[in-house]
């Protein structure tokens, strides 16, 4: 077991709520979930429903109201120093603007080198620049992006060096947040295929958050459906999605059925 949650709650406060009675949003209600070695979860479920958020609390880019990550048996706000670091470099995002998360005054060897500095037990410059441009390769780019502004790049391929910056600390867990909905139909596909070449390669567990249903059926081996911060149904993929037991779940993919006109 990479990663679990154990009963997460997640709360913001209302805008508008009273003056004297502070109302609050729930948006993560109690869920749970693991995450294993070398698996896809997809995370589907309506704009607002609290995707996003387990997402970050999950890699404690938020932190819960109440509830705790475990990472590896502990949890995470007991971890300090190198074990604290080495969840940081095992847990990794990819979000749906790549060159959002991009210093726009870094070249793209420095957008990449940048984690590797950072995060790595022993950092060599030398060493770093080998796995920079082999990486680049993995995800098909030529090297001379590297020397490249992230504003010179396509969106697809700012998002093949996020995929790269995120792999190159070799991570057990990359958290794909909507990252390939921002995409052409014809370049999400690329960019789906060399997630899995990627996941072949380097055995890196996701967790696909997507409101693409077709998409998630097609990278996860998972899938968890959330409605208004409840997980509502969670299975395999083909128990989730070929045979539903939760209505929401039916009412959503008859809706997407219908929007594709099936
Ligand atoms: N920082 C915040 N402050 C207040 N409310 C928030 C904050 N972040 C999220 N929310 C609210 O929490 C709920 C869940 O939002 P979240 O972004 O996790 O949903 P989502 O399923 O990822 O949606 P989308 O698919 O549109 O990204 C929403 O009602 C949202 O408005």
């Amino acid at each position: 077991m990479l990663l679990q949650a154990e009963n997460i709650v997640k709360t913001f406060p209302k805008k508008n709520s009273g003056l004297f009675k502070k109302e609050s949003l729930i948006a993560v209600n109690h869920v749970s979930l693991e995450i294993k070695a070398d698996t896809t979860i997809g995370l589907v479920g309506e704009s607002g429903s609290g995707k996003s958020t387990l997402g970050e609390v999950l890699g404690d880019l938020q932190k819960p109201s109440s509830g705790v990550i475990y990472y590896k048996g502990r949890d995470i706000r007991q971890l300090k120093g190198a074990d604290y670091q080495a969840f940081r470099r095992n847990v990794q995002f990819i979000f749906q603007n790549p060159q959002g998360s991009m210093n726009p005054y870094y070249k793209i060897k420095q957008v990449l080198l940048e984690p590797l500095k950072a995060l790595s037990e022993h950092y060599d410059e030398a060493e770093a620049l080998v796995k920079v441009e082999q990486m680049m390769e993995d995800v098909g780019l030529d090297a001379s992006y590297l020397d490249r502004y992230p504003s010179e790049l396509s969106g697809g391929q700012s998002q093949r060096v996020a995929i790269g910056r995120a792999l190159l600390l070799n991570p057990e867990i990359i958290i794909c947040d909507e990252c390939v909905s921002a995409l052409d139909v014809s370049v999400q596909a690329q960019i789906l295929n060399l997630l899995k070449r990627m996941q072949k390669l380097y055995h890196t567990s996701y967790l696909f958050i997507s409101h693409d249903i077709a998409t998630v059926k097609y990278m996860s081996d998972e899938v968890i459906v959330m409605f208004r911060g409840d997980v509502v149904e969670h299975g395999t993929t083909a128990e989730v999605l070929d045979d539903p037991k939760n209505d929401y779940t039916k009412k959503l993919l008859k809706y997407v059925r219908l929007k594709n006109g099936e």
